[in-house]
C-alpha cells in the first residue's frame, strides 16, 4: 500500500461545534507532508486523531493498513509504539539529563539491555549533532539544541510515522532550518513518514513533499511546494505572502467594532 496513513470522510466535532468536516488526505509511504492553516483550523485535532487521543464522529482513520480505534486500547498501543510524536511545546523531562531524556520511550516500550539502550541513544544523539552534550541537563542546553533532543526522543523507536507539532516555533531562524533539515534527514535516513503541523511556510516548503492547507475544517488546497508557491487560490496566497487581507480572517468573527463602540448611535 502506497499510503502510510489515510484519512476518509473524517467529521470530528466538539460538542455542537464542528471542527473537521468530510476530511480526506493520504500521507504517502517515506514522505514529508505538511499540515498547514490559521490558528484554531483543526491541524493539532488531525494529529490527535492519527494518534488515537481522541475518537470521530464519523469516517476513518487508518495507518499502515489498520484502523485506529481508541476504545481498542490494546491495538492502539501496538499501534503507537509505531509513532513517535513531537508535540506543540513537547517539553523535556527537566530533573533527566539529556541522555536519560532520549532513553525513556526505550526503557518504557522495550526490555534491551543496558549497554544496547546506550548505543541507540548515543546514535539518535549523534543523529542530531548532540551526543557529547548526553551528560548534560535541559537547563544547560539552548531552546534550539532542546527542540534536537526531543527530536531524537521522538525517533528513538524507529517509528514508522512521525508527527510534528509546529516543530519550528519558538526558534531563532538558524535553529529553525536547523531543525527544518533534521526533520527531512532524519525521515529519510529512518525511512519513515513524517506530518509536520506548522505555520512557516519558508521552512515547511523547504522540507515538504507534499501541502495541506485546511479551514474551517475543510481542505482547501494542496500540492507540492512549487505548486503551493505559484497557486491562484486566495486562501493559499494569503498564507503564503503573509497577506493580513484575504480569505483568512484577523478578528475573531462576532460583533463589529461599529457595534461595540456603538458608532451607530451618534450617527
Ligand atoms: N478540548 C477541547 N474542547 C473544545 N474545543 C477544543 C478543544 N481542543 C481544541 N478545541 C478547539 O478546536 C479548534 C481546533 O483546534 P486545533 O488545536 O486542532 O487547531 P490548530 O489548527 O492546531 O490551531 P493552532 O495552530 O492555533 O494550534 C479550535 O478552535 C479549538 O479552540
Amino acid at each position: 500500500m502506497p499510503n502510510l496513513v489515510e484519512i476518509r470522510d473524517l467529521h470530528f466535532a466538539y460538542g455542537p461545534r464542528t471542527i473537521l468536516s468530510g476530511l480526506h488526505m493520504d500521507f504517502p509511504r517515506g514522505k514529508v507532508v505538511a499540515v498547514m492553516g490559521g490558528s484554531g483550523s483543526g491541524k493539532t485535532t488531525i494529529l490527535r486523531l492519527i494518534g488515537g487521543q481522541i475518537s470521530q464522529q464519523r469516517g476513518t482513520v487508518a495507518v499502515a493498513g489498520e484502523a485506529i480505534d481508541p476504545r481498542n486500547s490494546k491495538a492502539l498501543y501496538q499501534q503507537r509504539r509505531k509513532m513517535g510524536m513531537l508535540f506543540q511545546h513537547g517539553a523535556l523531562f527537566t530533573d533527566l539529563s539529556v541522555f536519560e531524556n532520549v532513553a525513556f520511550p526505550l526503557r518504557e516500550h522495550t526490555r534491551l539491555p543496558e549497554d544496547m539502550i546506550r548505543d541507540l541513544v548515543l546514535m539518535k544523539l549523534h543523529a542530531v549533532g548532540l551526543r557529547n552534550a548526553a551528560q548534560l541537563k535541559p537547563s544547560e542546553i539552548s531552546g534550539g539544541m532542546a527542540r534536537r533532543v526531543a527530536l531524537a526522543r521522538a525517533v528513538a523507536l524507529d517509528p514508522q510515522l512521525i508527527m510534528y507539532d509546529e516543530p519550528f516555533a519558538g526558534l531563532d531562524p538558524i535553529s529553525m532550518g536547523v531543525t527544518a533539515n533534521l526533520v527531512r534527514r532524519l525521515n529519510d535516513a529512518l525511512g519513515s513518514t513524517s506530518i509536520v503541523v506548522s505555520h512557516d511556510v519558508h521552512e515547511t516548503f523547504n522540507i515538504a513533499d507534499h501541502v495541506y492547507f485546511l479551514s474551517q475544517g475543510k481542505i482547501v488546497a494542496h500540492g507540492t511546494p512549487e505548486q503551493m508557491r505559484s497557486s491562484d487560490d486566495p486562501y493559499v496566497r494569503q498564507f503564503v505572502h503573509a497577506q493580513a487581507d484575504g480569505p483568512v480572517p484577523f478578528h475573531y468573527p462576532g460583533r463589529s467594532l461599529a457595534e461595540d463602540l456603538q458608532l451607530g448611535d451618534r450617527r
